[in-house]
């Protein structure tokens, strides 16, 4: 999978000078989509109504914050990302931006998401979503990256809390289905990204990073996608019985387990040699899967919120 992120900018612009395409390169925007629709999802299936302008500033806020973190990422990673061909052609290792240029960029969006989201909305989302950066920028990305192979498991807890911030913003608390959907989130993460990494392992290996395929192989990393998989089925499903579940949020549910669960098994039944063979299509398909699944189950929760405006909501 190439980084289409970066990939918009580097016809823009030769080393050293940097355009606005750069900078926007920096806030890694295809990955924040996902990001930016789980908050929104947070942010409008909570039970208080937010007006729509503060809600608008709300997304927004959460969007430059989760823009910022990734710029802070990727001037910490340079090195890193230098080394791998999918992320060499970034502004900061292409020589477009300058690694201080980037860090300053990351801290001045950061500290400014996060004082006019509080200022928006209340400040128990401005700082859940200061310690969503901090989590992802030094937890993930300065410690366990590159020291662990849980690292993702455990760093991904950064990628679960834009639905809490969202639903923080709404109603100035945290209750269970914001700690469900932070769950969801949590527990999908590992096999998305292990799926990319089964058939991205040249590239971690190149760069060092201790990430799960590198440093117990792909056999390994198929037994931990499975599992995951399986946990995430009984979690994803079970929320369907909760109170941001229904019937067509539990529809949805029992589709995409059914196709995920499907895919996991696949990718666990193949070997090396299988998937040379075809160049990872079972893998990237199930890469491609991990984010129409988790899009999905966000939209029926929104689905459900809606339809709740109309007493039709939920099991009720
Ligand atoms: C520690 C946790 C995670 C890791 C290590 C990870 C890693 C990656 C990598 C390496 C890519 C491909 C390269 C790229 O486009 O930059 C990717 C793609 C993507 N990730 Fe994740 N991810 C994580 C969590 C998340 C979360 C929480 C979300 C959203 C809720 C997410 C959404 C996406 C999306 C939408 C793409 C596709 C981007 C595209 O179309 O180019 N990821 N992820
Ligand atoms: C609101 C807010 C602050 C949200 C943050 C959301 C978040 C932490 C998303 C993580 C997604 C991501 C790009 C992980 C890849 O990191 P990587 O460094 O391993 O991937 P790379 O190799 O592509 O840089």
């Amino acid at each position: 999978m190439t980084d289409l992120s970066t990939n918009t900018t580097v016809t823009a612009s030769q080393p050293g000078e940097a355009q606005f395409g750069d900078y926007f390169a920096l806030l890694k925007p295809r990955v924040m989509t996902l990001v930016v629709f789980t908050a929104l999802v947070g942010l409008l299936a909570a039970p208080t109504p937010v007006h729509p302008f503060i809600g608008f500033c709300a997304i927004l806020f959460i969007a430059v914050g989760g823009g910022a973190s990734g710029a802070l990422n990727m001037w910490w990673d340079a090195d890193i990302d230098a080394v791998m061909k999918r992320t060499a052609r970034r502004p900061i290792p292409a020589g477009r931006v300058q690694p201080q240029e980037a860090l300053a960029f990351g801290l001045a969006l950061s500290v400014f998401s996060c004082v006019f989201l509080g200022l928006a909305t209340n400040w128990l989302a401005g700082g859940l979503l200061a310690f969503t950066i901090f989590f992802y920028v030094v937890i993930y990305t300065m410690w366990l990256k590159r020291s662990t192979p849980q690292n993702i498991v455990i760093g991904g807890a950064a990628g679960a809390f834009p639905p809490m911030i969202g639903w923080a913003a709404a109603t100035g608390s945290v209750s269970v289905e914001a700690v469900l959907m932070f769950c969801l989130t949590f527990m999908w993460t590992p096999p998305h990204f292990w799926a990319l990494a089964l058939f991205m392992r040249s590239d971690y290996d190149d760069a060092g990073v201790p990430m799960l395929t590198v440093t117990h192989g792909r056999r390994a990393t198929r037994v931990h996608i499975l599992v995951y998989t399986v946990l995430l089925a009984a979690l994803a499903i079970g929320t369907g019985f909760t109170a941001i579940g229904g019937p067509v949020y539990l529809a949805v549910a029992l589709v995409l387990n059914a196709l995920f669960l499907k895919g996991a098994w696949e990718i666990f039944r193949r070997d090396e040699a299988d998937s040379e063979a075809d160049n990872f299509k079972t893998e990237k398909r199930f890469f491609k899967l991990s984010l129409l699944y988790l899009f999905a189950h966000f939209g029926a929760i929104l689905a459900e919120a809606g339809l709740a405006q109309f007493g039709l909501g939920g099991w009720a």
